[in-house]
């Protein structure tokens, strides 16, 4: 069974769309980037596979369970597919609240109703992971941009998702804190985890996707390939290069 879905998926903003009948599967496992211009529809589709907001038309499956409004009303199942599925969002800033960062990434697992010992255990192994324990006693909000990103990757590490979404994770980094961002996401895709990562710079996320997924200006899906045949397409890439 694929672990997510959409069929003929479309979403409209009030006065523009966000996305025009998408069909895609992914499969659990994949690290697949989502490339394309400014606009095209990458923070949106990020949104709707998270759960943060439901089909315009169409349909969006997640382990074959319909993902409706209706079904994000009841609190409950809104929980668990957050619990599976954790976005790290492109502004940093909205999701970042706690006065601390050891309270940042303990808030989640705390929601969750784990023990102190449990909580204290993951706060610890997701500050190390993400190379953030020298952090601990900081405001977040007070950080770097850098310093933010891995701060909001530790916290929804901390709950332990299986599907990891990042919108524009790269944004702000050195190349330093790049690499080890990519290297960080690439073990943790090895670990069973599947990621999906919007990015507008194919140069940055070339080395890492193994599945490439690039949108247009019309906000469709211009191309869905495997990193192994855009290594034989110079001219795609070169494409890609210039978005
Ligand atoms: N809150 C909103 N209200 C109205 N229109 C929106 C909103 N958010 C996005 N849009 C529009 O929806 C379309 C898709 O935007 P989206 O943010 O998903 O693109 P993106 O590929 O993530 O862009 P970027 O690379 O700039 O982050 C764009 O035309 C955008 O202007």
């Amino acid at each position: 069974m694929p672990l997510m879905t959409l069929e003929q998926l479309s979403y409209n903003y009030p006065n523009t769309q966000g996305l025009d009948h998408l069909d895609l599967t992914i499969q659990t496992g994949e690290f697949v980037c989502l490339l394309g211009p400014n606009g095209s529809g990458k923070s949106t589709l990020l949104r709707i596979l998270s759960g943060l907001a439901t089909a315009s038309t169409g349909t969006y499956r997640f382990n074959d369970q319909a993902i409706t409004a209706d079904y994000l009303r009841d609190a409950t199942k809104r929980q668990q597919l957050h619990q599976q599925i954790g976005l790290v969002f492109q502004n940093t800033d909205v999701q970042l609240f706690n006065p601390s960062v050891t309270e940042e990434v303990a808030f989640g697992p705390r929601q969750l109703g784990l023990s102190t010992a449990e909580v204290t255990q993951r706060v610890t192994d997701c500050l190390a992971l993400t190379d953030c324990t020298e952090l601990r006693e900081r405001v977040p909000y007070q950080l770097s941009g850098g310093e933010k990103k891995r701060v909001a990757l530790a916290s929804v590490l901390a709950l332990n998702p299986s599907v990891l979404l990042l919108d524009e994770p790269l944004n702000g980094l050195t190349i330093a804190a790049q690499q080890q961002l990519l290297t960080l996401l690439s073990r943790l895709q090895a670990a069973g985890k599947t990621i999906i990562m919007a990015s507008h710079n194919f140069q940055q996320v070339q080395a890492v996707g193994q599945r490439f997924i690039i949108f247009n200006s019309a906000h469709q899906i211009d191309a869905d390939v495997a990193g192994s045949v855009l290594a034989t397409q110079p001219e795609r890439q070169a494409q890609l290069m210039t978005l």
